[in-house]
C-alpha cells in the first residue's frame, strides 16, 4: 500500500480516485492535521480502509466497495474454480467491513446484478469490463445526485442569512463528491441563504470537528465547532434556525441510522421548533425495512471512547459503550431530501408515490 503525502494546496476535495486499477483514498483519519492519500491495488486494502474509516460516509463506502469488488475481479480472473463464485467471496467480505450504511450493500449488490445479467458464456474481462464500468457510473452518478439534492435542499431555506446547526460529516468527503447535507449548505451558501454553519464536533471520531470544519474552512464557508454538548444550549439561544444531516440508512417509514448523537440532535430540535432536515440520495434507503426497529447499529473499538488523540482518558478497564449510530423516528423529521424531491411526512405514503412516480425504484 503506496502512502502518499500532498501539501493541503493541491488536493481535490474528492474522497477517491479511480485510475488504471488503482483506487486512491483521502485517508480521512489524518485530516486535518495531513493530507495523505492511500493507493489501493488489492481489494482487501479498501476493505481495510474503510474498517478503519480512512474512507468513510455512507455513499462514499459505496463507491469504495464497488471499485474493491473491480480490484478482487483483476485478482481472481486466472484463480482456479467458478470465477462469479470466487467474486461472490470477495463482494461478501467487503459487504461486512460496515454493517449500517445500506448503501454498502446497494453498491455491491448493484455490480454482482451487471454480472448476473451478462451471458454465461462471455469472457472473464467482458465481465471485469463490465465491473469497471459500474463501478465508475456509481461514481460519477453520485456527484450529480448530490448536485440535486443540494437544488432542492436550499431551497428550504427560506430567509436570507440563517444559520444552521449539522452533525458529523456529510460532505464531500462523506460521499465521491460534493457531499449530501453539505452539499446542501453549499448551495444555500451560494445563494446567500445561510451565513454560517454550527458543526457538531461529532464524539468519538470528531468527523464535524476535522472533517466538516476542514471542508467548510476550504470553501470559505464560515463555520463555528462546538462540542455535542452545546446544541442545545446554542439552540435555546436562537443561534441556529435549522438542523441539517446526512443518513447511513431510511427506513419505508422514515426512520433514519445516522450518526451518534443524532437522535439527541433532533430531540433537540423538535423542543426548540427548529426544522430538522435529514439529506440523502435514494441509495441510502432501505426498502426491504419498515421501521427503524432492525436497523443493524455498528458498535465499534472501546478505545475510540477512552482515549483522546491517542492518550487515555478513562481509568483503565472501565466498561465501554461505543454504539456508532442512532436511530431517528420520523416523527422528529421535517422532512427528506433527495435527488428526486423534498419528502414529508407520511414517509410511507411519500415513498409509495415516489415508487409509482418512478415505476418502481
Ligand atoms: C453522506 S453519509 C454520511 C454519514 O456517514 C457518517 O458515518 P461514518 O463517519 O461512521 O461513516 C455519518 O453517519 C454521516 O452522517
Amino acid at each position: 500500500m503506496a502512502v502518499l503525502n500532498y501539501s493541503k494546496a493541491v488536493v481535490p476535495m474528492k474522497s477517491m480516485n479511480w485510475n488504471n486499477q488503482c483506487l486512491t483514498l483521502l485517508n480521512q483519519t489524518c485530516l486535518p492535521q495531513a493530507v495523505q492519500m492511500i493507493e489501493c491495488k488489492d481489494w482487501r486494502v479498501v476493505a481495510e480502509a474503510i474498517r478503519r474509516l480512512e474512507v468513510r460516509g455512507a455513499p462514499a463506502i459505496g463507491a469504495a466497495a464497488a471499485f474493491g469488488l473491480v480490484l478482487g475481479a483483476y485478482e481472481i480472473q486466472n484463480d482456479q474454480g467458478d470465477f462469479e463464485h470466487n467474486l461472490r467471496l470477495v463482494a461478501e467480505e467487503l459487504k461486512e467491513t460496515r454493517p449500517t450504511a445500506v448503501n454498502l450493500s446497494w453498491a455491491i449488490d448493484r455490480m454482482l446484478a451487471v454480472v448476473s445479467r451478462l451471458d454465461s458464456a462471455v469472457s472473464t474481462g467482458a465481465i471485469i469490463q463490465a465491473l469497471e464500468e459500474e463501478a465508475l457510473a456509481i461514481a460519477a452518478e453520485d456527484r450529480q445526485v448530490n448536485k440535486r439534492i443540494a437544488e432542492f435542499g436550499a431551497a428550504l431555506f427560506e430567509q436570507t442569512g440563517m444559520s444552521v446547526l449539522t452533525h458529523c460529516n456529510a460532505g464531500a468527503l462523506a460521499t465521491v463528491d460534493f457531499g449530501t447535507a453539505l452539499g446542501v449548505i453549499r448551495q444555500a451558501w451560494s445563494e446567500k441563504r445561510i451565513s454560517r454553519v454550527y458543526a457538531d464536533e461529532t464524539r468519538p471520531l470528531l468527523q464535524g470537528a476535522r472533517l466538516t470544519a476542514w471542508e467548510l474552512k476550504e470553501d470559505n464557508i464560515p463555520v463555528t465547532v462546538i462540542t455535542d454538548n452545546m446544541a442545545g444550549w446554542v439552540m435555546k439561544k436562537g443561534m441556529v434556525q435549522a438542523v441539517i444531516v446526512g443518513a447511513d440508512r431510511i427506513a419505508l417509514n422514515g426512520d433514519v441510522a445516522n450518526k451518534i448523537g443524532t437522535y439527541s440532535v433532533a430531540v433537540l430540535a423538535k423542543q426548540h421548533h427548529i426544522p430538522f432536515y435529514v439529506a440523502a440520495p435514494l441509495s441510502t434507503f432501505d426498502f426491504s425495512m419498515e421501521t427503524g426497529e432492525d436497523i443493524p447499529i455498528e458498535e465499534r473499538n472501546p478505545e475510540e471512547v477512552t482515549t483522546f488523540c491517542g492518550i487515555a482518558c478513562t481509568p483503565a478497564g472501565v466498561d465501554v459503550f461505543n454504539p456508532a449510530f442512532d436511530v431517528t423516528p420520523h416523527h422528529l423529521i421535517t422532512a427528506i431530501i433527495t435527488e428526486y424531491g423534498v419528502l414529508r411526512p407520511s414517509y410511507r405514503n411519500a415513498i409509495d408515490q415516489l415508487k409509482q412516480q418512478r415505476g418502481g425504484i
